[in-house]
C-alpha cells in the first residue's frame, strides 16, 4: 500500500479531508499521511452502507459466508503485505506478526463463515401453538478498534457483522490505519459488493469516532478500547438506545500457586506480562505468587524480563516491541516513576533502553517487574498498558482468590497449578470473563470472550457474535386444529 492512507467509501478510496500523520513506533519517523473524516465524509460512509444494507441482508447465509471465505482467502493471498502494513505502524515484531496478529484475521473471516453456515434455526412446538424465531441484521454498524491488535480485533468485529447481514462503517485506530486500509482494497479486488464495508479514517472524541457512533443512521456499535471511552461512547448512544458491544481495559491477575510447574508458571507468565509489549487487553500486571515460591518465581521472572530482546521488528529473535507512541511510553512511564513513588522494589527494567542508533528516537521502555506495593496502590489498580507487571505473595488459596478479585477490572486471569481439585475451585471462584489455566491467551473462536465489571458489556466469539449482531423476531402462531 503507499503511505497515504485514503478511505474507502461505497467500493472506492476516497482521498478527502485533512491530512494527519502516524509514526514508526520503532524510530518516531513519520510514516503514513492519512486523511481524517469528518462529518460530512462520515455521513457519506453511512449513507454508502445504508444503500448496501437491503441486498446484502436478503443474500442467503451460505452466499455471505462465501464471501468471508473470499476474503479469507485474498487475505493469505496477500499475506506478507498486510504483515508490512501492521508493523509498519507498530513495531511488532515480524515473528508474532505473521503467527497471530495476520493469521487470525484470515481465520476470523473463515471461522464465522462455517458457524453462520451451520447454525440450526429454533422453533418450539406446543400442542396447538408453534413459536419460532426469525434473525434480522441490526443495519448498519459502526465497528471501532483499538491500535495494539490493528488486524486481529478489527477482523473479530467485521467478520461476524458482515455475516449476519450488517453493512458496516469502520473506524481504525488513528495511529494503526494501514492493515484495514489493506482490506478495504482486498474487498474491492475480490470484488464485495460496494458499501457492504466502508472505513473512514480519523481520531476519537471531537473527530470520526464520535460523528460516528453519534450518526442517527448507525443502528449499533461494536468497540474495543479503553473503558473510559466505552463510558464516554455509552453515553452518545444513549438518546437512541443504541445496542452495544464492548470489550474494554483489564487489570488481570495471574495466581501462582506452589503446586504449579514453576518452569511452565515461569515462561507462561513471561508471555502473558510481556507479549506485544504487554500492550494486550488480556495481559498480566498483577501477579499473585504463594509464599514459598516467591522468591524464586520473582528472581527467575526478573532475569528472563532482562533477556528480552529487542531487536528490529525484522528480526526473528526479537521479543521487545515499542509502545505505540510518544504519549503511550510517557503514560508507561509515568507508572514506572510512581512505582518508585509509592515504595516499590523495582526487580527488573524500570527505565528506557540506550541504542546508541535511530531506535532512540522510538517509543521503547524496558520490561519491569515490581515488588513491595500495597494493594492500594495505584500501580496495582490501573491499568497501564505496557510491560510490567507487580508481584505480591500470598499465603492461603482464598487471600489469592480475594486479592485477584479485589479489581474494579474482569477481563482474563491466569491460574497455575498441577491440582486438578484447585484448578477447577479457583477458576470458578474469579470474577473474570476469561480464566486460563496453565497457559494464556489459547483461543478458541467459538467461545464467548470479553470481561465483566469495567471490562465489558456483552461477550463476542462463536454465537455469542451472531447473537449480538441480530435481532431476534419471536413469531407465535395459534394453530387450530382441524381448520385450514
Ligand atoms: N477487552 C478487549 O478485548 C480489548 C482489546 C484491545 C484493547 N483493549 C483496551 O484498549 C485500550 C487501548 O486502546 P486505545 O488506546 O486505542 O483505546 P481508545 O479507547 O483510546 O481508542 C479506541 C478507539 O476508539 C476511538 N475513540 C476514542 N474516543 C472515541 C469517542 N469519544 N467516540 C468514538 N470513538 C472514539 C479511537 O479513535 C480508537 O479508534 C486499553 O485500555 C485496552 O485494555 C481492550
Ligand atoms: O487486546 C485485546 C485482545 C483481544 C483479543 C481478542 O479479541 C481475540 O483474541 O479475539
Amino acid at each position: 500500500m503507499s503511505d497515504q492512507v485514503t478511505h474507502f467509501i461505497g467500493g472506492v478510496p476516497v482521498a478527502e479531508g485533512a491530512m494527519f500523520a502516524t509514526h514508526d513506533p520503532v524510530t518516531g519517523q513519520p510514516v503514513r499521511r492519512v486523511h481524517e473524516a469528518d462529518r460530512a465524509i462520515v455521513d457519506r460512509a453511512v449513507a454508502a452502507a445504508r444503500a448496501a444494507l437491503p441486498g446484502w441482508a436478503a443474500l442467503p447465509v451460505a452466499e455471505r459466508a462465501a464471501w468471508m471465505r473470499r476474503l479469507a482467502d485474498a487475505i493469505e493471498e496477500r499475506f506478507e503485505e498486510l504483515v508490512a502494513a501492521e508493523i509498519a505502524d507498530t513495531g511488532k515484531s515480524i515473528t508474532q506478526t505473521r503467527t497471530l496478529d495476520i493469521p487470525r484475521g484470515a481465520a476470523n473471516f473463515r471461522s464465522f463463515a462455517e458457524i453462520a453456515a451451520q447454525r440450526p434455526e429454533s422453533a418450539f412446538h406446543l400442542r396447538d401453538v408453534l413459536s419460532y424465531t426469525v434473525r434480522r441484521p441490526l443495519g448498519v454498524v459502526a465497528v471501532i478498534v483499538p491500535w495494539n491488535l490493528p488486524f486481529l480485533l478489527a477482523t473479530w468485529k467485521i467478520g461476524p457483522s458482515l455475516v449476519a447481514g450488517n453493512t458496516i462503517v469502520v473506524k481504525p485506530s488513528e495511529h494503526t490505519p494501514g492493515s484495514v486500509a489493506v482490506l478495504a482494497e482486498i474487498a474491492a479486488s475480490v470484488g464485495l459488493p460496494p458499501g457492504v464495508l466502508n472505513v473512514v479514517h480519523g481520531f476519537g472524541g471531537g473527530s470520526t469516532g464520535q460523528f460516528l457512533v453519534e450518526h442517527p443512521g448507525v443502528d449499533a456499535v461494536t468497540f474495543t478500547g479503553e473503558s473510559r471511552t466505552g463510558s464516554t461512547i455509552m453515553k452518545s448512544v444513549a438518546d437512541r438506545v443504541k445496542p452495544v458491544s464492548f470489550e474494554l481495559g483489564g487489570k488481570n491477575a495471574g495466581l501462582v500457586f506452589a503446586d504449579a510447574d514453576l518452569d511452565a508458571a515461569v515462561e507462561g507468565s513471561v508471555r502473558s506480562v510481556f507479549t506485544n509489549g504487554g500492550q494486550v487487553c488480556l495481559c498480566t500486571e498483577r501477579l499473585y505468587v504463594e509464599r514459598s515460591v516467591f522468591e524464586e518465581f520473582t528472581a527467575r521472572l526478573a532475569e528472563r524480563a532482562g533477556r528480552l530482546k529487542f531487536g528490529r521488528p525484522a528480526d526473528e529473535d526479537t521479543t521487545m516491541m515499542p509502545m505505540i507512541s510518544a504519549e503511550h511510553r510517557d503514560k508507561v512511564l509515568s507508572y514506572y516513576e510512581l512505582a518508585k513513588d509509592e515504595g516499590a522494589e523495582v526487580r527488573a527494567g524500570g527505565g528506557v533502553p540506550r541504542f546508541g542508533d535511530d531506535r532512540d528516537g522510538g517509543y521503547y521502555v524496558e520490561p519491569t517487574v515490581l515488588t513491595g506495593l500495597p494493594r492500594d496502590s495505584r500501580v496495582n489498580r490501573e491499568e497501564i498498558f505496557g510491560p510490567v507487571c507487580h508481584i505480591t505473595p500470598f499465603d492461603t488459596e482464598a487471600e489469592a482468590v480475594e486479592l485477584a478479585n479485589d479489581s474494579e477490572y474482569g477481563l482474563a486471569a491466569t491460574v497455575w497449578t498441577s491440582s486438578l481439585n484447585r484448578a477447577h475451585r479457583v477458576a470458578g471462584s474469579l470474577e473474570a470473563g476469561l480464566v486460563w489455566v496453565n497457559t494464556w491467551y489459547l483461543r478458541d473462536l467459538r467461545t464467548p470472550f470479553g470481561g465483566v465489571k469495567l471490562s465489558g458489556i456483552g461477550r463476542e466469539g462463536g454465537t455469542h457474535s451472531l447473537d449480538f449482531y441480530s435481532e431476534p423476531t419471536t413469531i407465535t402462531i395459534k394453530l387450530e386444529p382441524g381448520h385450514d
